[in-house]
């Protein structure tokens, strides 16, 4: 998929101002106001009418609702806490069988509502959701924000399997480049809208060009220690 140019701008300044091809999996990675949320928004159509939009982008499906999985920051605002898990598909009972062993939860969470699952199980949820459609491509929005330790690396250990599994491509966007190095073949870093670096994840981490990314990778190596 080439997104040969993606232009975000409100009357008086320009956002994000991009182009950059997603082959296979790819991090999009940028401190806060970078311009990540915008760029997610803008593929899903979901930017606000303020703000206007220039696309050129040549993928070989259509992109909308069906072909574009999103999974956000915090699972629990994407499921309605009134309506059992079930309910929250729109597919076959085989298909929410087969997603649901796809992410290893049981069937029984079916019958459940969103209130009586863990965090992480919701997040499988959502996913499970995301996958129950047949996407091509999976955007993902910070996935692991809201998750302690344990659920955040299950979870990215799932992406993972899901990736290596499903033939789909992905944008992940994340302030936590832990997160993203056995994920992500590629990797962009973006800087006031605009990309400042990009290439293999392995090149870039390895051998970061510019000052703004080795600070990222070294914040994120910090907040590792600190934890620990
Ligand atoms: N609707 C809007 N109108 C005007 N400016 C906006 C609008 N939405 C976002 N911006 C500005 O665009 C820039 C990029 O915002 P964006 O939300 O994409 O950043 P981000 O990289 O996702 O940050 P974070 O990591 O904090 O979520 C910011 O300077 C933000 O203030």
């Amino acid at each position: 998929m080439n997104i040969n140019k993606l232009e975000i701008k409100t009357k008086e300044k320009k956002l994000v101002a991009i182009s950059f091809d997603i082959t296979d999996s790819t991090a999009l990675i940028g401190e806060s106001g970078s311009g990540k949320s915008l760029t997610l928004k803008a593929l899903l159509n979901l930017l606000p009418s303020s703000l206007e939009v220039k696309k050129d982008i040549n993928s070989n499906f259509e992109l909308n609702y069906n072909s574009i999985g999103f999974i956000p920051q915090n699972p629990f605002t994407s499921l309605s806490m009134m309506t059992k898990i079930t309910n929250q598909f729109f597919c076959d009972e085989r298909r929410k069988e087969e997603v649901l062993n796809l992410v290893d939860l049981d069937k029984n969470v079916l019958k459940k509502f969103p209130s009586q699952l863990s965090g992480g199980q919701i997040q499988r949820v959502v996913i499970a959701i995301a996958l129950s459609r047949d996407i091509k491509l999976l955007l993902l929005d910070e996935p692991t924000t809201a998750l302690d330790e344990e659920n955040k690396k299950n979870i990215i250990d799932l992406i993972n399997e899901i990736k290596n599994r499903l033939n789909i491509l992905i944008l992940f966007v994340t302030h936590d480049i832990n997160s993203i190095k056995t994920i992500c073949k590629d990797i962009i870093i973006l800087k006031d809208g605009e990309i400042i670096e990009k290439g293999l994840t392995n090149d870039i981490l390895s051998t970061p060009k510019e000052d703004y990314t080795k600070r990222l990778i070294n914040s994120t190596f910090k907040n590792k220690i600190f934890r620990t």
